[in-house]
């Protein structure tokens, strides 16, 4: 038998990682490259970060919509991926365009928090938006925003706010800039620790107030003309995958963008009508992804990738344990909550749908079947919003945008 090459005596591949300066974008790619560190099918490649800035980062002082939309976090990095000076990419995917160009894809990570939260300055005697006095400046640059203030609470006005997030806190905590409360993503406060010391009231989707598709999720950019994508499914979590392809599906069928006041929210609802949370189903899978991928790297040549995904795939549809895992949890149904508004709340279509789940499911999302109920899902989802009025609504929308 041919004596198979051992990890360490290869020579080892950078993984160049690019990623945006600020300190939320610095987190998350550290989290990715500890985790490709952790990986045995990455046990090859030294990852390493290469900090880059977006035309995002420098247009400060205009709303979301009117700068583009189109790939404003987004495109420098896919230039260092085009150019081979990076090999992946990462992004949070609230971030990241509706249609990517051909040559890229992703692959989605851990959702600890999808809500938004607003969050009050220090001392202020206020912990709920609703308690505001009339006439309150709230600050935020997101038309979703805007349109959810404008229809749950009439009696608040809205004011720009940019930059990044401790960008967003310093302003806040000036009481120069005359903001009584700003809206931020509750993933990004959590991830920076902000949390504990901050006041804050959690604004999530059950109540109405929708987040935006893919929120809360970091998602890595992949270049098909690049080696290295053919490891992509060892970093991937097809449970956000399944649910950000609903959120993400119905955005760009709407012809979705951030210019587009939109939420859409995807989650797993058990049979007593209770959401389930994804985190922990996800975490739970990965972890047998993990043992599984062990397994399967130390008998196997890193080098022949093919084989070691099948053998991976393979293996780890038939464990016992996450055969059992699945059968344990109750996962009736997926439902999809969304908001489209407009920013002085003349028009609102706020729905909830759902997708019928079986129990056995979990084992394997990547099921032609699965796909095509999911894209049928979203079709559905998508007629609905058309017959309950959504093209007047972009009108309306484009009118005031015009005008402000
Ligand atoms: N456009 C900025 C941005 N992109 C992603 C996040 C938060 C993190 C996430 O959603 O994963 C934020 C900040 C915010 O909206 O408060």
């Amino acid at each position: 038998m041919r004596e198979q090459p051992k990890p360490n005596s290869m020579k080892k591949q950078n993984l160049v990682i690019a990623t945006r300066q600020s300190a939320l974008a610095l987190w998350q790619a550290h989290m990715i490259q500890d985790l490709i560190k952790s990986l045995p099918a990455f046990a090859n490649f030294t990852p390493e970060l290469l900090p880059m800035v977006s035309t995002g980062d420098i247009k400060l002082d205009t709303v979301l919509a009117k700068v583009g939309g189109k790939g404003l976090f987004t495109y420098e990095l896919e230039q260092a991926l085009k150019a081979q000076q990076a090999q992946i990419a990462v992004h949070s995917l609230k971030d990241v365009p509706m249609i990517p160009e051909e040559q890229f894809f992703y692959t989605y990570n851990a959702r600890h928090y999808h809500e938004d939260l607003a969050v009050f300055p220090q001392g202020s005697p206020y912990q709920r938006l609703a308690d505001l006095p009339a006439g309150s400046v709230v600050g935020t640059a997101s038309v979703r925003r805007k349109a959810l203030l404008a229809h749950f609470y009439p009696h608040l006005q809205t004011k720009l706010l940019r930059g990044n997030v401790n960008t967003r806190l310093a302003k806040l905590n000036d009481p120069e800039q005359g903001y009584d409360a700003i809206i931020l993503a509750r993933a990004g406060l959590a991830r920076l620790e902000f949390l504990e010391q901050l006041q804050v009231e959690i604004l999530s989707p059950q109540n109405g107030w929708v987040s935006a598709p893919g929120q809360g999720i970091v998602a890595v950019q992949w270049d098909k003309n690049q080696k290295v994508a053919a490891y992509s499914e060892f970093l991937n979590d097809p449970v956000n995958q399944l649910l950000t392809d609903i959120e993400r599906g119905v955005a760009r069928h709407l012809g979705g963008s951030c210019s587009l006041p939109l939420g859409v929210y995807a989650g797993f609802v058990n049979s007593q009508g209770q959401e389930v949370a994804t985190n922990i189903i996800s975490s739970q899978r990965n972890a047998f992804a993990l043992e599984v991928q062990k397994q399967v790297c130390s008998s196997a040549d890193l080098e022949q990738t093919e084989q070691l995904l099948q053998a991976y795939q393979q293996q780890l549809k038939s464990l016992p344990a996450l055969q059992e895992f699945a059968q344990s949890l109750d996962l009736a149904q997926i439902q999809v909550q969304v908001f489209v508004g407009d920013l002085q709340a003349q028009k609102t279509i706020s729905r909830s749908y759902s997708l019928p789940f079986g129990k056995h499911s979990i084992v394997d999302l990547q099921t032609p079947e699965l796909q095509a109920q999911v894209d049928s899902f979203v079709a559905t989802i998508v007629q609905d919003l058309q017959d309950q009025g959504f093209k007047e609504i972009k009108t309306l929308l484009d009118q005031q945008l015009a005008e402000q």
